[in-house]
């Protein structure tokens, strides 16, 4: 039997960092939102072998314990004693590092496909929890869709049918580290957004309001080693763009549009200037 499960990259809409915790994490309050750019996970059953089994189109992930779809796989398979092999094949479309939670994505398709495979009848809830151990974003990602998300990211309150705009992506040809960013975080210098008046401007569907509070306190922190993200903000802006922001910990750079027409004339004029462009809508 062969299960595929779909694993959409996210944007943060809102990103506030709260301060640092005993344990080195940092406390968020995030929007976190799903977008249809989507790596695909692959799950099928190995007879008379016990190992977890990687593949993938791209070079650009680990394929070996490292890889966020493995520990979903190991996690599953300790958690329940089960004592079955596993083939996953990642087909990868998210660029990775990019602020778009791709490895943590790829974690949730996994837990979302083994629990089929494997008949484990896991509520949404249960196979956020197991995700937990395997990174911050996992627990966001199982939900998906647009949420209201604290704590180190286990908090996930799901936000009911919002109005879904149009977003371009733009991604430079670095990537970053989000422990790097997060390293560099100064708790006296971080500029906090309103996510409160975010989430009220996301659930009346109030697009200008929506634009006035798009806010991420990483954003500072990667730009001060990454000017270039700097640039491909004031070019979107300046293409027309009506709200442009980083994702996560970065380097993506995102710009929401209502209208496709506009989305499709910034999406041109920005592809000559960054070679990562994707037109996209969220989920
Ligand atoms: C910043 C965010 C925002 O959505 O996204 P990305 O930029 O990675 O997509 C996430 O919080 C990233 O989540 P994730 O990438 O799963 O992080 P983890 O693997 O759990 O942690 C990687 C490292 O980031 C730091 N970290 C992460 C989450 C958090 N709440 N506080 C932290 O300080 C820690 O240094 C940790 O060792
Ligand atoms: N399935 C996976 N897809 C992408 N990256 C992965 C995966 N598994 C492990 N990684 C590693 O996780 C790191 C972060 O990748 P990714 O999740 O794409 O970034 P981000 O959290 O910035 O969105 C990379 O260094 C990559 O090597």
């Amino acid at each position: 039997m062969e299960i595929t499960e779909k694993a959409p990259a996210k944007i943060n809409l809102g990103l506030d960092v709260l301060g640092k915790r005993a344990d080195g994490y940092h406390e968020l309050d995030m929007i976190m939102t799903s977008v249809d750019l989507s790596d695909r996970i692959t799950v099928r059953e190995l007879e008379n072998e016990q190992v977890i089994r990687l593949q993938s189109n791209s070079s650009f992930v680990p394929l070996n314990k490292k890889n966020h779809a493995y520990k979903a796989a190991m996690v599953m398979k300790k958690t329940f004693g089960i004592k079955k092999g596993v083939e996953i094949y990642i087909d990868k479309k998210t660029p990775v590092a990019a602020g778009l939670a791709g490895g943590s994505s790829d974690a949730a398709a996994t837990l979302r496909a083994l629990n089929q495979l494997w008949q484990l009848n896991l509520t949404t809830q249960e196979l956020a929890k197991l995700g937990e151990q395997i990174g911050s974003d996992v627990p966001y990602c199982v939900y998906g869709q647009t949420a209201r998300v604290t704590g180190r990211g286990e908090h996930v309150r799901p936000i009911d049918n919002p109005k879904k705009f149009w977003v371009i992506l733009v991604k430079p040809s670095f990537g970053v580290s989000t422990p790097e960013i997060f390293r560099h975080v100064k708790m006296d210098k971080i500029q906090h957004p309103d996510i409160d008046a975010l989430e009220d401007a996301v659930v009346n569907s109030d697009f200008d309001a929506l634009l006035q509070n798009l806010g991420n306190a990483l954003e500072a922190v990667t730009l001060a080693k990454h000017p270039l993200i700097s640039k491909i903000k004031e070019r979107l802006l300046a293409s027309g763009a009506d709200g442009v922001l980083m994702s996560g910990s970065g380097p993506t750079v995102f710009a929401l549009c209502q209208q496709e027409k506009k989305a499709q004339r910034i999406c041109n004029s920005i592809k000559g200037f960054c070679d990562e462009v994707y037109l996209v809508r969220m989920l």
